[in-house]
């Protein structure tokens, strides 16, 4: 089969970068595309013309009526193209198809949903305390945004920065992460194809140390939206320090889920199974960290042993398959690591713990359980794996539970079981993370903010407000008086 060969896109125009690197399939572990790497002299030239199209040219006349219609064209075209950008993203990143075409062909809503906030985004009239003035706020673009990927949920994760930031009439230069780049670059050709101006979007890849560093140190750049780790959070940090980006960080978590003997037991191991086993645990709200009502802690424990070892491992494009590979040996390499280490200080293993058999080549690791053993300094409890470890840790009282829940410097999502109403409010109260999901899990939606406490991040991303990060205010001040202005040397 021939090399699948992907372009940057800038300018309005796709072009071939002088240097290219190979794109591995994780389910087999072979290259399957070349991808183009952005040097610092091509970000430079999408910010530019990211910033021309700002100043000048149809998208900065464009009204904002105009802008949500292009938005909504494009949810649609993402809803018409979601099973071929689903293969993509399944073939470049291992992640399962059953999950790829569901989030993608969703991914159409968050286009839609900002498409049609860009003209009620309104500005306001001040009720100004000077007899002879005016003042209204004009809400304006913040100017050229970068926003910066991972590989995991990355058009997703992209819409939530595209959709408001368009919707508010920023231009934007999209990074694809240089692991699994091929769906956001195929996504490209939708923008292309809706007819948004030359240089409002441009989408390119490349690696962080270069092409990542010029974007998000760039001075044209006005706004930083980042998903990734926290390392690299630092880091983009540091870069901002350049040109003062205005910038929002969502990073990772180690997530408590907290199941009280009350729960529905059945129900709670499946949103269990769903928080830490779907999309093989690569999610930044994976549920890490169960936390369990010692009283009925074995019983549960069955329960998701079983359902662990039940669970369809294979081809990520085969959609009968529950969990497909990791997308990349470097993850596959430091869950073995933390695994390893949490066994040597005395934690159990309930199940997994290896490669499974039979996957010879592709990058796959077996839904795993450890019991904690009642140690929360175990570094499988500390440490965001990414992957599909699950560290389990009994409590007896509901103030342990929340105390154990907050014992964690992350601070991104949550789950309660419960059949307890008063109980779940207490807890949705105590919990210091950003989303908090009563009997159930890892659900999503444009109409919901989304953002994390401590180093979970910084910022939201979804909902109404979101848009508002994409603009800042222009205070306008008119005078309507005729009479002469009284006094210059004192302030009006
Ligand atoms: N919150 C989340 O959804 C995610 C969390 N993570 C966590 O982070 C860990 C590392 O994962 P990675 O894939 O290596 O994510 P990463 O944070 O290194 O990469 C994310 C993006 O940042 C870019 N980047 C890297 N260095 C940069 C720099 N100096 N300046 C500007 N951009 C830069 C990368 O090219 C990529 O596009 C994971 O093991 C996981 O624990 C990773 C991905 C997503
Ligand atoms: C961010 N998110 C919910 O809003 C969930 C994701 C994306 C991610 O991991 O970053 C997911 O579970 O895939």
């Amino acid at each position: 089969m021939s090399t699948a060969q992907f372009r940057n896109y800038v300018d309005g125009s796709f072009e071939d970068a002088p240097a290219t690197f190979d794109s591995i399939d994780p389910s087999t572990g072979t290259a399957w595309a070349r991808m183009p790497a952005a040097s610092s002299a091509d970000v430079d030239r999408a910010v530019e013309a990211a910033h021309r199209a700002l100043r000048s040219g149809p998208w900065a006349a464009m009204t904002a009526t105009a802008r949500g219609k292009l938005l909504v064209r494009l949810g649609d075209l993402v809803v018409a193209n979601a099973d071929r950008l689903a293969e993509l993203e399944t073939r470049d990143t291992g992640k399962i198809i059953r999950e790829t075409r569901a989030q993608i062909a969703y991914v159409g809503d968050y286009y839609r949903y900002y498409g049609g906030l860009a003209d009620k985004h309104e500005g306001s009239f001040v009720p100004i305390d000077k007899a002879d003035m005016e003042v209204t706020i004009r809400p304006e673009p913040i100017g050229v945004v970068a926003a910066v990927v991972p590989w995991n949920s990355q058009l997703f994760l992209s819409a939530v920065k595209l959709g408001p930031a368009l919707a508010a009439g920023c231009t934007v230069v999209l990074k694809a992460s240089e692991d699994g780049p091929a769906p956001l670059l195929a996504f490209a050709e939708l923008v292309h194809e809706a007819g948004f101006p030359a240089g409002s979007v441009n989408i390119l890849t490349g690696f962080g140390h270069d092409c990542g560093h010029r974007l998000t140190s760039h001075p044209l750049v006005a706004r930083v939206a980042f998903t990734g780790g926290p390392a690299t959070a630092q880091q983009i940090v540091r870069n901002t320090a350049e040109n003062l980006a205005y910038t929002t960080l969502e990073l990772g978590g180690k997530s408590p889920v907290v199941v009280f003997a009350d729960a529905d037991l059945d129900s709670a191991a499946n949103a269990v199974v769903a928080g830490i086993f779907a999309a093989t645990g690569q999610s930044c709200v994976a549920g890490s960290r169960l936390l369990v009502e010692r009283s009925v802690k074995d019983e549960f424990l069955a329960r998701l042993k079983h359902k662990a070892e039940a669970i369809r491992i294979g081809d990520p494009q085969d959609p009968a398959t529950e969990m497909g590979p990791l997308a990349t040996s470097r993850q596959r390499e430091w869950i073995e690591k933390i695994v390893a280490a949490s066994l040597a200080a005395g934690g159990r293993l309930v199940t997994g713990g290896e490669r499974p058999a039979g996957h010879a080549g592709g990058l796959y690791y077996a839904p795993t359980i450890i019991d904690a053993n009642d140690n929360t300094g175990l570094p499988c409890v500390r440490e965001e794996l990414f992957g599909p470890v699950l560290s389990v840790i009994a409590f007896d009282a509901e103030a342990e539970a929340l105390a154990l829940a907050n014992d964690t410097p992350f601070g991104l999502a949550s789950g309660v079981f419960t059949t307890n109403l008063a109980k779940a409010h207490r807890m949705a109260r105590g919990i210091h993370a950003g989303v908090v999901w009563i009997n159930t899990y890892r659900a999503v939606s444009p109409l919901v903010p989304f953002g994390g406490y401590g180093q979970s991040g910084l910022g939201r991303e979804g909902g109404l407000d979101a848009i508002r990060d994409y603009t800042r205010s222009k205070s306008v001040w008119i005078r309507i008086s005729d009479d002469p202005i009284p006094d210059p040397f004192v302030m009006r």
